[in-house]
């Protein structure tokens, strides 16, 4: 890798990768040293450091799930890209640097077959028009297509000969799903699907399990990273015989399941995992996967707010041994933390895609009692300036 940098011809435009000019090694010497400045108050309080930065041997091509939005051109023309940063100007991209491969031409011929067919684009100031975003969703391991087709409504004009048409371009397309998004919103998409061709949901697998992924539930984008990320947080719970483990915020169950998984492979007899997530679609997802990966006598998920389960664990008189967190950019809640507190679990393990919120978040668990043992940054998003962090609590 050395110290070459990559260029990509709309960088300066696109925004999306603010460090692309400096080279890899210096980026990630970069975040090292944000993270030891970050945790340095924490690593003060408990004696603990920061561990070596886990970046990528190849960092481009990483992103396994890619998004445009679509507006309409001059001459009924539709226009696809990333949006300027800064502002709602779509740039047009070719190819991404850091996507994979297949997603960007299928997210451009879906402009071209839209506009062939005269579906006409989504205009934002005024609410009209039909095709607001697609999103492509391509397997790891799998290798699956699914495309995500996002309209302002229920209709798609010319549905059937859209798909013909798409599925021509993109032989190898699994699935194509329309989903319903008639809010004014910047949120991509809405709750509705609406599957076109093939199956509804998509298949990966990470750290030897499978999972079926649906196309509004969350799955990690770089799934690489996410077997860095995901075995680290493993080996921080360290998994012990009678285990009972919190799976907060579990999305579609991929910790705990891989969890489990690893335990049974490793001969830790009756491990048990309860997932706890909000979106229903994606508690549907984990279920499956449970029967999938064989699991269904060591993994549960419910339904739920996090803070609002972690109340009725305690008023249940629950015991769990480890708590798995992995919640969104916003951090948790002062209740479910000071809730872990109470339930008192021997572990936390605590996954952050926004180190900020987690040191914040962290001074709470170490007020009610819990030691920071190890703090391990993993590179998930190269180019930019995110890093997301596994960090490990015992009780005192
Ligand atoms: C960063 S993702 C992690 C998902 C999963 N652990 C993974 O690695 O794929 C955060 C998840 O928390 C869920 N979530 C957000 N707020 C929540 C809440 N208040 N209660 C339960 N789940 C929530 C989101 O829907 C999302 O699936």
């Amino acid at each position: 890798m050395g110290f070459r940098t990559y260029t990509c011809p709309i960088s300066r435009r696109c925004g999306g990768c603010e460090w692309l000019a400096v080279p890899y090694p210096i980026q990630l010497r970069r975040k090292q040293e944000q993270m030891e400045e970050l945790f340095e108050p924490v690593c003060r309080h408990d004696g603990c450091s920061v561990s070596k930065i886990a970046g990528m041997d190849d960092p481009r091509g990483y992103r396994h799930k890619a998004a445009t939005p679509y507006a309409p051109g001059a001459k009924g023309r539709i226009r696809s890209g990333f949006y300027e940063s800064g502002s709602h100007r779509l740039v047009y991209c070719k190819s991404c640097l850091v996507e994979d491969r297949r997603a960007r031409p299928i997210l451009n011929d879906v402009a071209i077959v839209a506009q062939r067919l005269r579906i006409p684009a989504y205009q934002e100031d005024r609410g009209t028009g039909v095709l607001r975003h697609a999103v492509v969703r391509i397997g790891y391991a799998s290798g699956e297509e699914l495309l995500t087709v996002v309209t302002n409504g229920d209709a798609l004009p010319r549905a059937r000969r859209f798909v013909t048409a798409i599925r021509e371009l993109h032989p190898h397309l699994t699935s194509v799903v329309q989903n319903v998004n008639d809010r004014r919103t910047n949120a991509i998409l809405g709750r509705r699907n609406v599957t076109l061709f093939g199956p509804s949901h998509m298949h990966d697998s990470l750290l030897g399990c499978s999972f079926e992924i649906g196309p509004t539930s969350f799955y990690q984008t770089n799934p690489q990273q996410t077997e860095v990320l995901y075995g680290l947080a493993i080996r921080a719970a360290n998994a012990q015989p009678g285990m009972r483990v919190m799976d907060a915020y579990c999305g579609t169950g991929t910790i705990g399941i891989c969890l489990a998984s690893e335990a049974r492979r490793q001969g830790v007899r009756d491990v048990r995992v309860v997932g706890v997530e909000q979106v229903g679609n994606a508690v549907e997802c984990a279920r499956r996967n449970v029967g999938a990966n064989c699991l269904a006598d060591s993994c549960e998920f419910v339904r739920d707010d996090a803070t609002a389960f972690m109340a009725r664990a305690q008023r249940g008189g629950e015991r769990f041994d480890v708590v798995v967190m992995d919640p969104p950019r916003a951090g948790s809640t002062p209740e479910f933390l000071e809730g872990v507190c109470r339930l008192a679990p021997e572990r936390v393990v605590y996954v952050s895609c926004n180190p900020f919120t987690q040191v914040r978040d962290l001074s709470i668990l170490q007020d009610g009692g819990y030691r920071v043992t190890s703090i391990e940054p993993v590179d998930m998003f190269p180019h930019t300036k995110h890093v997301e962090t596994v960090v490990a609590l015992s009780r005192r």
